[in-house]
């Protein structure tokens, strides 16, 4: 299955015109891989593999179909990966289903050394890991080996909680009666993740569902299969049993094997990221067997630095942080940046100016601090935003065209002034490289601005008045808020949203709750006199 090797692309040859951020010329960038290898050159190869994993067992589909997979910065063929079906998925929960019964019955401290062994395997192939993530994903380098980093912060994290899922006794107010309470594992669990972190979206499923004693039917992305299938040919090494951990691949089978797992009665739980819309759906599937089901869907996070802000600069470098993580393709990243008329210009002028440093281009090349958005689709929807707001009176500072030069998925990291409340970008998420500063006036009309989205993820401000910092974040319609920084994302910190951002957490302390039931037990007959 050797694939070809091809001529660099054109495309990053061409020499730049007027581009108005700092890109090193391509054929002079030293590059960390062989430009022309379109097969990710890994330190390990067996870590790519372009198969499914079901009952412990590399697998394709039953019908031999298979889907391509592309680099997003070239364009070029990663591979292909199994285009499964609904019968081959069935497998997939069969497996799970089978599983079930001896892995809950394992011992948490066993499940805890698993998780253990699991999390050193992705410290050990941390950057193999990381170049499949940006090989498939786009996002730089760095920020991949971040990513891994972040990722296996879950497995770690949650081989310390697997054994502490403690249940309570509890006072019972029917005299003689005593009340316990067991947490179990809920059974089979059914994950969906998005693109955007290919690693962690599934890890912090993954681990409290392990921890919790459940065993797992992933459905990984169609666009990053291929760091999922290296997730879990390491579970696979880390001594996880056959049939816990089960990765099914699909691209145009996605709705129909979306519509099993969450209407399959094996399935008892589905903790899906997401889209909001997407949500919907899979939601009105889940309620046709009644499943728990947590939802991580979209954000429109404001952002809002206030007058009083005891230090500009780190309101802007907060902001550069929150905005352009990913190429603004995370759902925490701010959408929309308030500032306070005081400090508008200013923070305007020096925000600009740091945006104008990035360096745009392939996640591989030495130097880059920004890569492609995932597919053209998402690059047009972030230009729909700009000339949306142009058109509606809002001021170029920097950016706003497609970076076509460099391939038909890279966007101009751009700043847009003069923003108002009727534009685009102020109600509908982006997910994109652009950042809406948006002049208010005072704490109550930019707190009613920011509730007013229908979904409430994250939230970030920037204020040196305490009295004011407990003000908003209690205001705030969030599920998390950033204070004075513009980077939340913590294994430590409970991840999720309010409204139609959805509801569960992850991470912390209460991700493991998401995929465990509790179970009283209540003894009567109890309570009498010690006997003589
Ligand atoms: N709240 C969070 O933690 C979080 C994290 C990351 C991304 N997101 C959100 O995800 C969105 C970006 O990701 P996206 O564009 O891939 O979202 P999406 O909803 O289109 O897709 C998410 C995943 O669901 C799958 N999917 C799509 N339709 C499906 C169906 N009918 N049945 C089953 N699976 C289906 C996709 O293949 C993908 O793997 C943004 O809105 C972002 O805010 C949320
Ligand atoms: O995109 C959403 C997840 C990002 C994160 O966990 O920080």
């Amino acid at each position: 299955m050797e694939r070809l090797i091809r001529p660099v692309s054109r495309q990053l040859l061409r020499p730049r015109l007027r581009y108005p951020f700092s890109i090193p010329p391509p054929p002079a960038a030293k590059r960390l891989y062989t430009m022309g290898h379109n097969k990710p050159d890994l330190k390990d190869k067996s870590l790519f593999i372009e198969k499914s994993y079901i009952n412990g067992e590399w697998v394709g589909a039953q019908s031999g179909e298979t889907f391509e997979v592309h680099d997003p910065a070239t364009g070029k063929l990663i591979g292909t990966c199994p285009e499964l079906n609904t019968t081959d998925v069935e497998k997939a929960i069969q497996a799970a289903s089978e599983a079930f019964p001896s892995f809950r019955t394992t011992l948490a401290r066993e499940r805890a050394r698993m998780l253990r062994r699991w999390y050193q395997l992705m410290m050990d192939n941390a950057e193999d890991l990381a170049k499949l993530i940006t090989w498939e994903n786009g996002k730089p380098f760095a920020d991949a080996k971040g990513e891994v980093n972040y990722a296996a912060s879950f497995f770690e994290w949650f081989s310390e909680e697997a054994p502490r899922a403690y249940g309570d006794v509890i006072p019972a107010t029917v005299p003689g009666n005593r009340v316990m309470t067991l947490k179990q594992p809920v059974g089979v669990c059914g994950l969906i993740t998005p693109w955007n972190f290919p690693a962690a979206m599934i890890t912090r499923k993954i681990g409290p569902a392990l921890a919790a004693g459940c065993t797992v039917v992933a459905k990984s992305p169609a666009e990053t299969p291929f760091t999922a299938n290296a997730l879990a040919e390491l579970a696979h090494r880390a001594g996880i049993p056959k049939g816990v951990v089960n990765i099914v691949t699909a691209s145009k089978n996605t709705p129909a094997v979306g519509e099993l797992i969450t209407t399959h009665p094996e399935v008892r739980k589905v903790s899906f990221t997401g889209s909001t819309n997407v949500g919907r759906l899979l939601m009105k599937q889940a309620s046709s067997t009644i499943k728990k089901v947590s939802w991580e869907l979209g954000g429109n996070a404001p952002f809002i630095v206030f007058d009083d802000v005891e230090d500009l600069d780190a309101a802007v470098n907060g902001a550069i942080a929150s905005k352009f993580r990913s190429s603004g393709q995370t759902c925490v990243c701010a959408n929309r940046i308030y500032v306070q008329k005081g400090v508008y210009e200013e923070f305007s002028k020096r925000f600009a100016a740091k945006v104008k440093d990035f360096k745009l281009g392939a996640g591989f090349e030495e130097g880059i601090t920004h890569g492609p958005v995932i597919h053209e689709r998402a690059a047009e929807k972030v230009h729909e935003h700009v000339e949306d707001a142009t058109s509606k009176g809002a001021k170029v500072l920097i950016g706003g065209q497609k970076a076509s030069s460099l391939g038909p998925n890279f966007y101009e990291p751009t700043v847009l002034s003069g923003m108002s409340k009727e534009m685009l970008l102020a109600s509908e998420e982006t997910f994109g490289p652009v950042a809406g500063l948006f002049p208010f006036e005072t704490e109550k009309e930019v707190v009613d601005l920011a509730n007013k989205a229908e979904v409430g993820l994250a939230g970030y401000f920037f204020s040196g008045n305490v009295r004011r910092i407990f003000r908003v974040a209690e205001t705030l319609e969030v599920g998390m808020v950033g204070v004075n920084t513009g980077l939340i994302s913590d294994v430590a910190s409970p991840f999720g949203g309010v409204k139609q951002s959805g509801f569960g957490r992850e991470g912390s302390k209460y991700g493991i709750d998401e995929f465990m039931v509790i179970k009283s037990v209540t003894f009567g007959g109890m309570g009498e006199p010690l006997q003589a």
